[in-house]
């Protein structure tokens, strides 16, 4: 069972502590039962021969071990609270740690892009957050303790008519089941049936203390009407939840009246039993507690119950790593996270005959592309809204394998060959913003770095006025939700993943994708910016990728993509800016509209 696995590798010593601190427990619960019927048994016996007598020494033997074990029984099962929570600590790691894994591996993001997928990985992350979650990890041990727990009683009753104790385990499983079902229902209704109304409850209660949609809550005054559409949600979604509950609760009255009736029996067959002298009365006493100490068979608290919910979200996240050509449990290879040193980079970039569509989407996103930039060459991609130009990028990184053809960096494949996907450093059109230090957010492209570097990637990325200004340097926390950290300009951001960018290329990699990294930026700080990284890439293959073509027009080469004939895009124009306008063709079309537009504008293109 791939949820005991989990336990043995995440604390496989606390785990046979518990183990062994169940047995104890349960031990001590069955041996305080025979010892008290014992001690009643002989305490007449000792009382009338007096307190020196060979029957009295005999009680206080009993006595002593009654007492020892009623002690030993809350003891060890205190110390097993203790040990479990640090074993549940552990275990909630190592289910993270998998969690985690699962993300990041493979290389590719098609895994998380297929949206049945993606989801997947959102509830085996949102589950783990989930009380319910937590309660079932320590519920493996309520779990063990209760059935060790039952089993002593039965032992108790057995020794007595061996018979009644298995009808009563009977009965109270059945009471368990259905208890069980009951409890499902109602862990149901917190997690996933009514789910929808108690998100839109908790996304309307989200807008009226996030910091995101603060300023038009007070801008328009939106607070009570917010308030309003929260309180109805809820108060809709609670109304479908009693009802619920209480049609499942009526379920469980057949299997208690069967308990009820079964019980009634054992004890009537005790009580015959008693009445004829073919039980004593220290029997009595310790069948009676074993007949009571039974309902251990039926006890259905949080953690059991959401044991079962728990050990599914492990299976779960097994079959889907299993789907991903993951093991079980990661491997170190698995777990280690690409940190070799980018290899001397020459930066030639092919795509011969590529075909690639997403899944779901009905046509191709690009058809039979072929594209070859020789190393150390600077391409502008250009063409019009979703023909594609993401798309290579990403194909270039190999976040996504081609369906057909090749995609090639210095020969190296990128969708399996990490030396390849090291070479290349992208500024993505929405490329991440960590709310971490200034100097995370640059690191993250390579790794540590002296101050001085970083200095000198901040002034080439145009960044160094930025950091100059930020309270703690680098140090600065680039979020406004933490203490010390600030918020930046859109603009501003999109130096700190230039520099982020250049700190992969200063890193070795040997090709640098900007798409549209400058949206933010006005025409004119784009194309200085443009030109500012074509002057120093002394080397580097360059591809930018942009809408104002008189950013990209000192570009060694203009690629336009275009779709062909309803199919996925192609290259349709390949040259330089002067060879592209003189053909006269789409690109000269878009080049003379803009650099019109700009000028009515009262710019210059
Ligand atoms: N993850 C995705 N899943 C499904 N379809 C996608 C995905 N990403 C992009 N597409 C689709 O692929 C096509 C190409 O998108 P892409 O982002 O590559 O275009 P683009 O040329 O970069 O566009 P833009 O100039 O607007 O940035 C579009 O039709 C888009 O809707």
């Amino acid at each position: 069972m791939l949820h005991v696995r989990l336990w043995w590798h995440a604390a496989p010593g606390l785990a046979v502590a518990c183990v062994v601190l169940a047995v104890v427990q349960a031990g001590a619960i069955t041996v305080a039962m025979v010892a008290s019927g014992h001690l009643i048994a002989s305490t007449g016996a000792a009382m009338r021969a007096g307190v020196d007598s060979a029957a009295a020494l005999q009680s206080w033997r009993w006595l002593a071990v009654t007492v020892a074990a009623f002690v030993t029984a809350p003891v060890a099962a205190a110390v097993s609270r203790g040990v479990e929570e640090v074993a549940s600590a552990r275990y909630l790691a190592a289910y993270y740690d998998l969690v985690v894994d699962t993300g990041v591996h493979p290389h590719a993001v098609t895994h998380l892009e297929d949206p049945a997928n993606a989801q997947q990985l959102v509830s085996a992350v949102e589950a783990s957050r989930d009380w319910l979650f937590l309660r079932g990890i320590g519920g493996t041990w309520v779990a063990l303790s209760n059935k060790l727990n039952g089993v002593g009683a039965l032992v108790v009753v057995s020794t007595w008519r061996w018979w009644v104790g298995p009808f009563l385990v009977v009965g109270w499983l059945l009471l368990s089941r259905a208890v069980a079902h009951w409890r499902s229902v109602v862990f149901d209704d917190m997690i996933g049936e009514t789910g929808l109304g108690r998100r839109r409850a908790s996304y309307l209660q989200g807008l009226l203390v996030e910091r995101a949609a603060a300023k038009e809550v007070r801008l328009y005054g939106l607070g009570g009407w917010l308030v309003g559409g929260f309180v109805n949600a809820w108060q809709e979604t609670m109304a479908i939840v009693s009802r619920r509950r209480l049609r499942g609760v009526s379920g469980t009255l057949p299997a208690l009246a069967v308990l009820l009736v079964l019980n009634a029996a054992a004890f009537a067959v005790l009580a015959a039993d008693a009445a004829a002298d073919r039980v004593s009365t220290g029997v009595l006493v310790t069948v009676v507690q074993g007949i009571l100490g039974l309902a251990a068979f039926g006890r259905q608290d949080d953690g059991e119950t959401s044991l079962g919910r728990t050990a599914s979200c492990v299976a779960a996240l097994a079959a889907f790593r299993t789907a991903l050509g993951l093991s079980f449990l990661p491997t170190p290879a698995q777990a280690t996270l690409d940190t070799a040193p980018i290899s001397a980079a020459a930066g030639k970039v092919e795509l011969r005959e590529v075909t690639f569509g997403y899944p779901g989407g009905d046509r191709p996103v690009v058809e039979h592309l072929n594209l070859t930039i020789p190393a150390g060459q600077a391409v502008a991609l250009v063409g019009v809204n979703g023909v594609g130009k993401s798309t290579i990028v990403k194909l270039l990184c190999g976040l996504w394998p081609p369906q057909a053809g090749e995609v090639r960096i210095d020969g190296l494949d990128p969708a399996v060959d990490v030396a390849a996907r090291r070479r290349v450093s992208v500024i993505f059109q929405e490329f991440v913003r960590f709310g971490l230090t200034a100097r995370a957010n640059v690191e993250a492209g390579a790794g540590w770095q002296p101050v001085e570097e970083l200095d000198r990637i901040a002034v080439d990325a145009g960044a160094d006025h930025i950091v100059a200004g930020l309270e703690s340097g680098w140090e600065t926390v680039l979020s406004a939700e933490f203490t010390g950290g600030t918020d930046l300009s859109g603009g501003q951001w999109q130096r700190i993943a230039l520099a982020r960018a250049l700190a992969a290329v200063r890193a070795g990699a040997g090709v640098l994708v900007l798409d549209e990294p400058t949206a933010a930026l006005d025409v004119r700080a784009e194309v200085a910016l443009f030109e500012s990284l074509l002057r120093l890439r002394e080397g580097l293959t360059t591809i930018l990728i942009s809408h104002r073509l008189s950013s990209v027009r000192h570009a060694d080469r203009i690629v336009v993509l275009g779709p062909t004939g309803g199919g996925g895009a192609r290259v349709i124009e390949d040259g330089t800016h002067e060879e592209l306008v003189a053909a006269g063709g789409e690109y000269a079309r878009l080049f003379t509209l803009q650099a019109s537009r700009f000028a009515a504008a009262g710019g210059a293109a």
